[in-house]
């Protein structure tokens, strides 16, 4: 029987805010055991190491008004695209390890490449749909999920040459609880499905996970799920850089993984946003790997 395969993909990015140390998730990932959860669970492990990334000292300033370290981050951003096709090319489950968030624009262009008609889940504690218009802080790691859906600065939103990566009304957005006045505006405008904290309090995560695959298996034909770490709450995720209280637990987490896995809908994954600097003796690193185990197909019985 041919084994699964999986193709890990790390990108030691920390110029999409201004936190140092987020650069070293995809290490803290791989220090909390990871190929050996996956080894474990029976599938090929091909680690492809980590993407070139400028550091702060070295990234070029171009001074592009409210888009901080941009030509350091699309640059970074081409490259991971290029790899994801590969990946996905060669038949593998592309996983990607952060590294901020701003890295989802070249998961994004890479997959939507391969990938016609896709579907994304967003599962953050923020809307990552910012504009430098609206941006409160210059900070791409705000802007991925607006840029991917074709709004946004230009240099953003063609990363792969290409633009939209996915619509908008193919995105589900899962633990919002921190949203600002332009990323409010935009996802009435465009009909962005979310589901705040709010939600996920009144119906219960199990229902909400039901409904959004319900909603991206009507609509898509792949989903990538692009995790940031932030979407748990900081007691429990306490190494991420913009943590928010009141968020979603280790076991809501969990559920929702092991309910995408029996789903099989998922096509591609990244995991972001892991800041080992900020960590308590890495419960981040080891609950993203935890929950990549789970979508992975890792029981408890
Ligand atoms: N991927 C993240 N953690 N994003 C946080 C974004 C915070 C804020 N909304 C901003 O745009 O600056
Ligand atoms: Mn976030
Ligand atoms: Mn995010």
């Amino acid at each position: 029987m041919k084994k699964k395969q999986v193709s890990i993909i790390g990108v030691p990015m920390d110029l999409g805010q201004t936190r140092r140390g987020v650069d070293m998730g995809p290490s803290a990932i791989r220090y909390g055991g990871l190929y050996e959860r996956l080894t474990d669970l029976g599938y090929t492990v091909h680690d492809k190491g980590d993407i070139t990334v400028d550091i702060l000292e070295n990234a070029e300033q171009s001074g592009t008004s409210n888009l901080k370290n941009l030509e350091s981050v699309t640059e970074a951003s081409e490259c991971l695209a290029k790899k994801i096709e590969q990946i996905i090319t060669d038949g593998h489950f592309p996983l990607v390890l952060g590294g901020d968030h701003s890295i989802a624009l070249g998961t994004l262009a890479g997959v939507a490449k391969k990938h016609k008609n896709l579907g994304v889940i967003w599962y953050d504690a923020h809307g990552d749909l910012n504009t430098p218009d609206t941006s409160p802080s210059g900070n791409i790691h705000g802007m991925p999920l607006a840029a991917s859906i074709g709004i946004g600065h230009s240099a953003l939103i063609n990363i792969g040459g290409f633009s939209p990566k996915v619509k908008p009304e193919h995105v589900v957005i899962i633990g919002a609880r921190d949203l600002d006045a332009g990323e409010r505006k935009l996802i009435k405008e465009k009909g962005i499905k979310v589901y705040t904290m709010h939600e996920i309090d009144r119906l219960g995560m199990s229902a909400v996970m039901r409904k959004t695959i319900d909603y991206l298996r009507e609509r898509t034909e792949f989903v990538h799920l692009s995790l940031d770490l932030d979407g748990l709450d900081p007691t429990e995720a306490p190494g991420v850089g913009t943590p928010v209280a009141g968020g979603l637990s280790y076991r809501e987490s969990h559920l929702a993984m092991e309910m995408l896995e029996e789903s099989s809908i998922i096509t591609s994954a990244e995991f972001v946003e892991v800041n080992p600097i900020l960590d308590e003796k890495n419960k981040t690193g080891a609950a993203a790997v935890a929950l990549i185990a789970s979508l992975l197909g890792e029981k408890l019985l």
